[in-house]
């Protein structure tokens, strides 16, 4: 009986103790499995090494992208090395990542090319999430692109395009224009007028032209392969010369913003309050009687002016480019557009920047060219910083999110089954809210989302204004070449060419 009892309540206490030890374990497992088996988004087979890059060959990314979204869902994990990419495809998860999760994805990746173009990221569009990128950005909404500048702004703009009208009007009959060299110049023109007083249309001494310098620069902005295998990196980027790439592209284009501030700095007592453009206003929040705001250093400077080289030029200027290759392919949209200028205009010198209120069809065909065409396809990444879930799925931190604005652009299955077509008249009905976003979402959204497709109405509106615009003999109008290409920013392969017929009022 002794024994028994010694016996039993040695059982009880060892159940006891090991009931108790379950206990403990299960909270750590059930931890550890959410910590070690997270609920991954759907991932296409991997390859050791190099991940899923071998997917991306011999295609344009978004569209590669795309379509391996059409097998693996909205939500895709993608690998390039071993650096995650969270795959957004739809307007509901492109929603979850700006808005509902817009404070676990507002960073941006770290990269080397990013941190040497950068000063170090002191920029806005490239930089991580910081106090300094908000400041920076506050100073580019209210010195550049705010009010205090439309006004001059608008004059530049105007002036600008009666050049460019007057020189399109003396152009040799039958002839075409290269339309990309056309917005180039314009654009260049009214951004460094405004930013920096002077065009700065002269080609420096030596080195490569400005157009080349900051194509470069956006190219590398986008990343090379090297960050996306960490240990041998480094030799991946100096084996196939992209660390030397890198180098020459910064000195020449820290050589050319360096240029604009010395010219600035030179000229800086003389200038009137009025005439004080952009790099003046920069220099004096950087003054040491600056007390009230932030004090820009020089490499902030540097970096504000990249932002304006490499976000404001190129991509308003495709979006143009974009825009006349679809009016000029769509006769029935060009006959339009002209009827509804010329009719609410009427006959006068020139258009007025208010005359554009009234042109509803043009600001849907603006809308209609963003929607297919959207002039960054992938947006700029969106970096995670913390767990957190998308559609469901687990995210991991430094987990890179792509938002294929391209792909959600063209969905039938949102759009109809005239997706593909150039059909401005769908937004007379269809209210958007993610179903394109051309202009990104949340707090790293582009921050001229208002402002630059204002601009593209103006152009456009005195481009078929004046002119009437035919594709050169040869080429039918459905015919034009439509091929794309560019990584950050989408640009038409074929340059645009059309040939401009000076419009006769009294036919
Ligand atoms: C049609 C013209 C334009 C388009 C389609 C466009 C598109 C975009 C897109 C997609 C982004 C990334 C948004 C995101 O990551 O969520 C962006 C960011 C940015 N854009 Fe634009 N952009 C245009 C014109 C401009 C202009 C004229 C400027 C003037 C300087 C500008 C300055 C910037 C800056 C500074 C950012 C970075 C914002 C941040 O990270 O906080 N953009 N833009």
């Amino acid at each position: 009986m002794e024994i028994f009892s010694i016996f039993l309540s040695w059982l009880l206490t060892t159940a006891l103790v090991l009931f108790m030890f379950c206990m403990f374990l299960h909270p750590l497992r059930s931890n550890r499995s959410s910590i070690t088996a997270p609920k991954l988004p759907p991932n296409p087979p991997n390859l050791p090494i190099i991940g899923n890059l071998h997917k991306l060959i011999g295609k344009p990314r978004h569209q590669a992208l795309w379509q391996l979204s059409k097998e693996y869902g909205p939500v895709m994990l993608f690998y390039i090395g071993s650096k995650p990419y969270l795959i957004i495809s739809s307007p509901a998860m492109a929603k979850q990542v700006l808005k509902t999760q817009d404070h676990v994805f507002c960073s941006r990746p770290l990269s080397k090319a990013v941190k040497r173009l950068t000063y170090n990221y002191m920029d806005i569009a490239f930089s991580p999430h910081s106090d300094h990128q908000r400041e920076m950005r506050k100073i580019l909404v209210s010195e550049f692109l705010g009010p205090k500048r439309a006004r001059w702004f608008n004059h530049v703009l105007v002036t600008e395009i009666e050049t460019m009208v007057r020189a399109l009007g003396s152009h040799p009959p039958n002839v075409a224009v290269n339309l990309n060299k056309l917005f180039l110049a314009l654009v260049k023109g009214v951004v460094c007028k405004v930013a920096f007083g002077n065009n700065y249309r002269q080609q420096p001494n030596k080195g490569p032209s400005w157009e080349v310098v900051v194509d470069e620069g956006l190219e590398m902005l986008g990343g090379s392969l090297g960050d996306s295998f960490p240990w041998v990196g480094p030799f991946i980027d100096q084996v196939s010369g992209s660390t030397s790439m890198l180098e020459t592209c910064f000195t020449n284009l820290d050589t050319y913003i360096e240029s604009i501030i010395d010219d600035h700095k030179n000229q800086i007592a003389e200038v009137i309050d009025d005439e004080k453009d952009f790099v003046y206003t920069l220099l004096e929040l950087s003054s040491e009687d600056n007390t009230s705001g932030h004090r820009l250093t020089k490499e902030d400077i540097k970096a504000l002016i990249l932002d304006v080289l490499t976000g404001g030029v190129d991509t308003t200027v495709v979006t143009l480019e974009w825009a006349m290759s679809e009016i000029a392919r769509n006769v029935r949209v060009k006959q339009k557009l002209q009827t509804e200028i010329r009719n609410n205009t009427g006959r006068k010198p020139k258009i007025d920047v208010l005359d554009i209120t009234k042109l509803t069809y043009l600001k849907m065909a603006v809308k209609e060219t963003l929607r297919l065409h959207a002039p960054a396809p992938l947006m700029i990444p969106h970096e995670c910083m913390s767990h957190c879930q998308i559609g469901g799925y687990d995210v991991l931190p430094g987990t890179t999110a792509l938002i294929n604005a391209w792909g959600i652009g063209r969905d039938p299955s949102i759009w109809g089954e005239n997706a593909a077509e150039f059909y401005p008249e769908r937004f007379e009905k269809f209210e958007v809210d993610f179903e394109m976003v051309p202009f990104g979402g949340g707090r790293r959204s582009c921050p001229a989302m208002n402002t630059a497709p204002a601009t593209v109405e103006f152009v456009l509106a005195n481009l078929l204004y004046w002119f009437d615009w035919e594709v050169p003999d040869g080429v039918k109008n459905e015919d034009l070449n439509m091929q794309e290409e560019g990584t950050l920013v989408l640009r038409k392969k074929v340059p645009l060419c059309l040939v401009p017929t000076n419009y006769n009022w009294d036919d």
